[in-house]
């Protein structure tokens, strides 16, 4: 091959055989036709062969046609996908990308089953919040604090009890007051606070669950991290690295350090607590487990602040939908489940027996899971080696697969009447009953904690602590809707977001 000017002035080149010259146009076009062969090859090679969503018979644009039908009106999109499919599997796609959705629950159950090298979980949870870049390298691959969460964390709930339902009534006795009459009050705004407070009086201790500034900032970065990781997800990875330090999501890292750089500092020191003994809370139980590349303040400061990001905003949700639910249909069930909280008080106060023997609250509350929870894609998990289901459907290395919890929460096959909320469908009795039914207990077709090889270990203290909040609200307030409201709940793509700002009317439970 030899390169050469021609009279024109073109750059041309010619083969030794002395071919017809190819003008430099020609072969940029070349080039270009063969980029975008492999990059078709490549897209053909890691999109499972699935039914795509919305994407209408247009070659190319198939993607960017089904991107645009699915942010206007994603419910519809996707109801009309379960009737088509007719394997419980279709292709969504995003401006983040391509995703198969799962409607069926064997084959949830299925996915879930696979090891971590075939679909992996992790690195699901990092495309879905961009943990790496949001909340910090070490967190998002280093994850020694899930052992934690689900092992002393989980155990020491009991023992944290009188704790938790002290918090607990203090923010709501500061945030809601003894109103006689009817007050409005953002319900999200005070669960959210109140969970807040209680998670770090466990976390971290008194001097910070009481910080308002510090409850703000960890909120505030909880939600900067799902903004951010909207935002960042379809650049390169060293793009993402450069402009994440340009957004809020890092100013709240930095600022949640600040706060706890000293409290860890002294901890890394071997401080005692002040009965001489070694502390039980988060901290010192990630600094006994952390490898020795993340025992330092900035590393331990950055996981608390992660789980800071896993338990509030989780929670209140989770929480906050129960509340609306009841105030929605208060007459039916509010007199019943206060009962229930006023039979098993132990000298009137809420206590670890008192928590362990609500099977109508556990009902209500899983009920709520159920129903409220909508989302259109849970437990993702990323492709590393090709998936087949047991129909021969093969998911090729590269592709992601989520579930559809709007189809698996509402089964027919599952659950009798699925759009109707029954909040006691889910209270059991009778001798052959050998478990409750809570919301802790995950199922493909009931998974607002994941379900399979990787279910949230933070589902235990959870639990607890809405059923701590729950009962000292029913102990104290009466609560409902305004006439003609209801929480507005909308989507942006596959995401759900709640109603944040709704206000209910609160009032003191009085005598008699
Ligand atoms: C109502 C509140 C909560 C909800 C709805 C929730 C939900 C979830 C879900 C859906 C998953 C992913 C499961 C999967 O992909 O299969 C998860 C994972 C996780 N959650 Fe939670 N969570 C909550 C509270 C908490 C709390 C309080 C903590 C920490 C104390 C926590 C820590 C974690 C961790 C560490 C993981 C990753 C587990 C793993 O990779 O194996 N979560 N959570």
């Amino acid at each position: 091959m030899a390169t050469s000017t021609t009279e024109s002035g073109d750059f041309s080149i010619a083969n030794a055989a002395n071919m017809s010259p190819l003008s430099a146009y020609q072969v940029l076009a070349a080039v270009f036709l063969g980029y975008v062969a492999l990059n078709r090859y490549q897209y053909w090679k890691k999109t499972p062969k699935v039914m795509p969503l919305g994407f209408g018979s247009l070659p190319w644009l198939g993607p960017w046609i089904g991107t645009v039908r699915l942010l206007r009106d994603p419910v519809k999109l996707i109801r009309e996908g379960m009737a088509k499919s007719n394997n419980g599997l279709m292709r969504i796609a995003t401006i983040q990308g391509e995703y198969i959705l799962v409607s069926d629950r064997n084959k949830v159950a299925e996915y879930l089953r696979a090891p971590d090298s075939v679909l992996n979980a992790q690195e699901g949870a990092n495309d879905q919040q961009q943990i790496p870049f949001t909340m910090g390298y070490g967190v998002g691959h280093r994850t020694y604090h899930t052992p934690v969460v689900r092992g002393p964390i989980t155990q020491s709930i009991n023992a944290w009890t009188p704790l938790l339902v002290d918090e607990c009534c203090q923010s709501l006795e500061e945030m809601i007051g003894s109103p006689r009459d009817h007050k409005a009050i953002a319900l999200y705004d005070v669960i959210a606070m109140t969970v807040g407070r209680m998670a770090n009086r466990v976390y971290v201790g008194t001097d910070f669950c009481r910080n308002k500034e510090y409850l703000s900032n960890a909120a505030d970065y909880a939600q900067a991290v799902v903004i951010t990781s909207e935002m960042i997800r379809p650049f390169p990875s060293w793009f993402k690295g450069i402009l994440v330090r340009f957004m809020p999501v890092m100013r709240h890292r930095k600022a949640g350090e600040r706060f706890l750089g000293p409290y860890i500092q002294e901890r890394l020191n071997g401080k005692l607590d002040e009965f001489g003994e070694k502390p039980t809370d988060l901290v010192q139980r990630l600094i006994d487990a952390a490898p020795p590349i993340e025992r330092t303040v900035p590393q331990l400061a950055e996981r608390v602040m992660a789980l800071n990001v896993a338990s509030i905003h989780t929670t209140t949700m989770t929480l906050t939908s129960v509340l609306y639910t009841l105030a929605a249909e208060r007459e039916k069930y509010q007199e019943v489940l206060r009962n229930e909280v006023l039979e098993n008080l132990e000298d009137g106060q809420v206590t670890v027996k008192t928590l362990g023997n609500l099977p109508k609250m556990e009902s209500f509350l899983r009920e709520s899971g159920r129903f409220n929870n909508n989302g259109l894609m849970a437990m993702q998990r990323n492709v590393k080696k090709d998936f087949t289901f047991s129909d021969g459907t093969v998911l090729p290395a590269g592709a992601k697969v989520g579930a559809l919890t709007l189809a698996l929460h509402r089964d027919p096959e599952v659950y009798e009447n699925p759009d109707v909320f029954d909040g006691f469908r889910f209270l059991q009795s009778g001798p052959s009953v050998s478990k409750p039914s809570t919301l802790v207990n995950t199922r493909a077709s009931l998974h607002v904690f994941g379900h399979g090889r990787h279910p949230c270990p933070g589902r235990f203290l959870a639990v607890h602590e809405m059923k701590i909040i729950f009962s000292t609200l029913l102990l104290q307030y009466n609560w409902e809707l305004a006439p003609g409201t209801e929480p507005k709940t909308f989507y942006i793509a596959t995401m759900f977001v709640p109603d944040t700002k709704l206000k209910v009317g609160v009032n003191l439970v009085t005598e008699g």
